[in-house]
């Protein structure tokens, strides 16, 4: 068996979990022959998905194969930058942090463009690119949905400005806020690329990335083509978010996306009328994934009216809202800042 024969049947081994080969993820480092016998050498982090793949690899040769593994390093403290040497689509950003969450309706839009505006209120420039096809709602939260696309003298798109942060979204290129974008993922991925490639962001301090929602290829596209310098994960503390959410943790470790944090919104409701507090998806679940996964807690976000109210008015909460709720975004800024400057 020589070494094209190897990975041809390597690409139908899926990763646990994930529908993607482990060729495709970049899990197999190594391949070779040493006496008759594929060595097959997987870099990874988690050990279940190891074992897993040790006993599909097996069942795949029948059992004439030795699997290894390359123990990536196990970073106690963070080393940033250090991602699979990607393609850098946007040599003008020197920051790029990926909003991304498990499950959708979670409330990662909000959080990507309240971080964004808490950013930009420290003095960063700060770039929004609303990355998620599937429900493109930072134009609506925003106040930018009436915008057209526009493009300057040297044929490059004009980004939104509003908030103190400029912005563009792939829901600026529909008609109307109502209509579908009915992409394959390979027609969204190049979407993606032309907004990173073609938008004339400037120079930019942080570019934030409101990614869609899962572990999917747009994901793991746009982590081959940036240098992401971290990821951010939103989760409520629901059982089933948290599920997804571990998938979406193994996902960047595996692709050696650094994790910045876990954000838990919709923690808890304080009861406006009683103060009462309910917790309504659960307590604590954030917290915990955060730590049996060892990744930064950047803080929590109440459910709570207003901050409802406001993202569907187009006002970023951390902008106008009333102190505690500027708090709870300037929070999860200034943590995730602790962990990249
Ligand atoms: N802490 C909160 N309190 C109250 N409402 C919230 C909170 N966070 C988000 N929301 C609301 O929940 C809804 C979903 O939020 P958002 O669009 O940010 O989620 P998402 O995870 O980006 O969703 P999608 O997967 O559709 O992109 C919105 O109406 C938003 O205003």
């Amino acid at each position: 068996m020589n070494k094209e024969t190897i990975l041809e049947e390597l690409g139908k081994v899926r990763y646990p979990g994930l529908d993607k080969s482990i060729v495709d993820l970049k899990v197999v480092e190594e391949v070779a022959e040493e006496n008759g016998k594929p060595v097959v050498t997987l870099s990874m982090q988690n050990d279940e998905a190891y074992q897993v793949l040790e006993s599909r690899l097996s069942d795949l040769f029948n059992g004439n194969v030795e699997v290894r593994r390359k123990a990536m390093m196990q970073k106690k403290s963070m080393n940033y930058g250090d991602t699979a040497n990607p393609n850098n689509r946007a040599p003008y950003a020197k920051r790029i942090i990926a909003v991304t969450s498990g499950k959708g309706g979670v409330g990662k839009s909000t959080v990507s463009v309240n971080l964004s505006v808490a950013l930009a209120q420290k003095g960063f420039k700060v770039g929004l690119l609303d990355a998620d096809v599937y429900g493109p709602n930072v134009p609506r939260m925003t106040q930018t949905a009436d915008e057209k696309l526009q493009w300057n003298d040297n044929y490059k798109i004009i980004p939104s400005e509003n908030f103190g942060i400029k912005i563009m979204s792939v829901g600026l290129t529909t008609p109307s806020s109502d209509t579908p974008l009915v992409w394959r993922s390979s027609v969204a991925v190049s979407a993606l690329i032309q907004f990173l490639e073609d938008v004339d962001w400037g120079e930019l301090d942080f570019l934030v990335i409101d990614m869609p929602p899962g572990t999917g290829d747009i994901q793991l596209t746009m982590a081959q083509e940036l240098p992401i310098t971290a990821g951010v994960i939103v989760t409520t503390p629901q059982p089933v978010a948290l599920d997804d959410v571990s998938r979406a943790i193994m996902m960047f470790k595996d692709i050696k996306v650094p994790i910045g944090g876990l954000v838990e919104n919709m923690s808890f409701f304080i009861a406006p009328d009683t103060k009462k507090r309910y917790d309504i998806f659960g307590k604590g679940g954030g917290e915990a994934t955060a730590k049996k996964y060892d990744i930064p807690f950047l803080g929590k976000i109440p459910l709570d009216m207003q901050i409802r109210e406001f993202s569907d008015e187009g006002i970023p909460p951390v902008a106008m809202g009333d102190k505690r709720q500027k708090g709870y975004y300037k929070n999860i800024a200034d943590n995730l800042l602790k962990q990249i400057l």
